[in-house]
């Protein structure tokens, strides 16, 4: 098949506006937000959706809203050269890529600059949502039990900013599809919870699918985490890591690996399990920020295994902060 060039539109309206027209000739929108810097992990995402929708609009934006200012925001990798030439290999192709300059209003800076005409179309002066005091943005999402734990800990603002931008790219794409990787499952698990309720299997058909906090009309699919040959989990971060760093972070899925097959065979105490992987992690050379294994829908956690569980870790390496979990389902 032809490499297809994917239309590039970067003003919000336009976008609707392509995605109105589409709809009004029948045909379903599949969005998957990234924030560049592509690899095989994203482009997995884009091939489940194109199993769901007509049309695949891929989003690129760094989103300045879930960076706190002492996080990596100024070093966060991009190539959009890069991506577009992937985006044109994948099989099917990519019908739009969204590359907004910016999605915020950033109204009176310190000093009660405000911007001027041109620096959003440049890209300039986008700062972390929470760096200026007169920040014209206001309005956000929360959700508010499920982003308390894991990476929420650490990262206070990021779930607030993750899910006020996907509503903003829902709003300006209306998809009928969204997918989400499972790499960051706190994040897939809030996005779907804002969508649509969690509720146990056995209930589900006749309650989860009329609980909508939101009441958007999208399904949301999550999709599996995608490796690289050596077990590290694909992340556009990766880059950051020197060789030796890198190295040092097979740890955590060498880990993750050995405490799921401790599982399985029959292990069920969670204390053994994380001090296994911690200790492995830290003997490499790395800071543990949390392991945890939590209930894979309420991400509560859990002391003894006896359902469906996901052990998540987030560890630094170097200056570079990882994340990867592993389902367990005994
Ligand atoms: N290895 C992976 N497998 C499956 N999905 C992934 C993987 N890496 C990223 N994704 C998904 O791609 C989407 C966009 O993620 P993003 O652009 O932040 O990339 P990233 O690799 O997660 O970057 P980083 O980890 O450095 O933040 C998210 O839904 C994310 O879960
Ligand atoms: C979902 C997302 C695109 C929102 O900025 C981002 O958090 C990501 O890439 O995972
Ligand atoms: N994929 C998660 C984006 C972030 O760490 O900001």
């Amino acid at each position: 098949m032809a490499a297809k060039d994917p239309l590039i539109i970067r003003d919000r309206d336009e976008m609707r506006k392509w995605s109105r027209s589409m709809r009004a000739q029948g045909s379903s929108i599949g969005l998957v937000p990234t924030m560049g810097y592509l690899h095989e992990g994203h482009l997995s995402l884009i091939k489940e959706a194109q199993k769901h929708a007509d049309l695949i609009v891929v989003s690129i934006y760094v989103n300045p809203g879930q960076f706190s200012p002492n996080e990596d925001l100024s070093t966060y990798p991009s190539n959009f050269e890069g991506d577009i030439e992937k985006l044109r290999s994948v099989h099917g192709g990519v019908d739009v890529v969204f590359n907004p300059f910016n999605l915020y209003d950033y109204g009176v800076y310190e000093g009660g600059e405000t911007m001027k005409k041109g620096e959003e179309e440049k890209g300039e002066k986008v700062i972390s949502c929470v760096e200026s005091s007169k920040f014209g943005h206001e309005t956000w999402i929360r959700v508010e039990n499920l982003e308390k734990g894991l990476c929420g800990k650490s990262r206070p603002i990021f779930f607030r900013g993750v899910a006020t931008v996907v509503v903003k790219l829902f709003n300006i794409v209306e998809p009928d599809v969204a997918v989400f990787g499972k790499k960051d499952y706190q994040q897939w698990r809030i996005i779907r919870r804002m969508v649509l309720c969690w509720i146990s299997k056995e209930i589900e058909s006749s309650y989860c699918n009329q609980v909508r906090d939101l009441d958007f009309g999208i399904k949301i699919i999550g999709s599996e985490l995608v490796r690289e040959h050596d077990g590290l989990a694909m992340s556009s971060r990766n880059v950051h890591l020197s060789p030796q760093e890198r190295e040092k972070a097979l740890s955590i899925s060498r880990s993750l690996y050995e405490a799921k097959k401790a599982a399985e065979n029959g292990e069920r105490d969670c204390t053994k399990l994380r001090n296994y992987v911690a200790q492995t992690i830290q003997k490499a050379g790395g800071k543990v920020d949390y392991d945890e294994i939590v209930d894979q829908e309420s991400l509560e956690s859990v002391e003894v295994i006896q359902s469906p569980v996901v052990f998540c870790i987030a560890a630094l390496f170097g200056n570079v902060r990882l994340i990867d979990n592993m389902e367990i389902n005994v």
